[in-house]
């Protein structure tokens, strides 16, 4: 297969596809931010044109959930103006664009899990931008793929698992919310789906992905804990009790129903998945 080109290869998503490639037989290219900046039209398009792409799989995002409050500019930039741009140049170039989207799309009031078709209606200005993102890839690119997921981990980069253990070091007690519901989900098995989606010919469209089952972010503190072995008291609190300058849906369960009948991926449970990580930062071996 042609090379595959992947945006924010610094990220979490993108260090795992690097990982992933030789394993799936194909080559991945993923630059940084230095070698292509989503924040410069002219960057996109000299690396769209630079060779002869087999997929581009869009990886790089403004994560950071509460500063895109008062970032707003910079937010949708990165997150709806660029994948829109994306989109229309892999379209002009006939090749197609998987784009990595997330569960804070929704606005957490349904009671279950969240199917693809499910309406949108993001809380915070991370949520809109993603969401504007969506809509810029879907009307860009016919040929496109929009994987949803959500609460990543890995032991790369940022997320809630090296946060906790960082903290859990310098505090016996921490205090979690237990009342947003979620599914973690590691980066190297979103990468392995987007792998298998980019090398196969499934149909166009939106999908979602996520490790199997569901947790709190209190219980999977405590999970992470538990498995490190460390002695962290974590108390159960409400999200009123931890304010913050995001709203954060309170259900933002993904059903993966669609990528299951349609890719023949079957998530591992979100228990096996992070146990991973946890054990590789205690390791220290990535
Ligand atoms: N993290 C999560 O919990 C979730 C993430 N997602 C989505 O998954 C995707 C991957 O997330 P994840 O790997 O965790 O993200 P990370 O925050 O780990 O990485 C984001 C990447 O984007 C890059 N980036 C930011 N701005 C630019 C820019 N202007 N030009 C080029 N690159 C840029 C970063 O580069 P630099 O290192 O230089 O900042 C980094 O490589 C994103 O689309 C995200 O929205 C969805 C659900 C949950
Ligand atoms: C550090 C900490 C956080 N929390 C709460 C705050 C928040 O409600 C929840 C998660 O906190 P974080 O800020 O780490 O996670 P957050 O940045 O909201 O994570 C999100 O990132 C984006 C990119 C996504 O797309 C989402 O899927 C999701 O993973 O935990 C506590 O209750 N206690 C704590 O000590």
């Amino acid at each position: 297969m042609r090379p595959i080109l992947v945006t924010g290869g610094t990220g979490q998503v993108g260090t795992a596809l690097q990982q992933l490639g030789p394993r799936f037989g194909v080559e991945v290219v993923a630059p940084g931010r230095d070698g292509l900046d989503l924040a410069s039209p002219p960057s996109i398009e000299a690396m769209l044109r630079s060779r002869d792409w087999g997929a581009v799989i869009n990886c790089a995002a403004y994560t950071a959930v509460d500063k895109a409050e008062s970032e707003p500019d910079q937010a949708f930039a990165i997150n709806a103006v660029a994948p829109e741009m994306l989109a229309l140049e892999t379209f002009a170039r006939g090749v197609r664009l998987l784009h990595v989207s997330t569960d804070y799309v929704f606005d957490g009031s349904k009671n279950g899990f969240y199917a693809e078709d499910d309406p949108v209606a993001p809380l915070g200005v991370y949520g809109a931008s993603k969401e504007a993102g969506e809509r810029g890839v879907r009307a860009g690119n016919p040929d496109h793929i929009i994987l949803r997921t959500a609460w990543v981990v890995s032991p790369w980069g940022n997320n809630f698992v090296k946060t906790m253990l960082r903290i859990g070091k310098e505090r016996p007690q921490l205090r979690v919310v237990d009342d947003q519901l979620g599914c973690p989900t590691s980066a190297v098995d979103i990468a392995e789906a987007l792998l298998t989606i980019a090398t196969g010919k499934g149909p166009a469209g939106t999908y979602h992905f996520v490790n199997a089952g569901e947790a709190t972010w209190c219980e999977l503190a405590r999970f992470v804990f538990d498995r490190a072995g460390m002695d962290v008291a974590v108390e159960a609190i409400t999200t009123d009790q931890y304010p913050t300058p995001a709203k954060r849906p309170a259900n933002s369960r993904l059903s993966t129903d669609r990528l299951q009948q349609t890719f023949g991926i079957r998530p591992r449970p979100w228990q096996d998945a992070v146990g991973e990580v946890v054990d590789a930062l205690i390791r220290g071996t990535q």
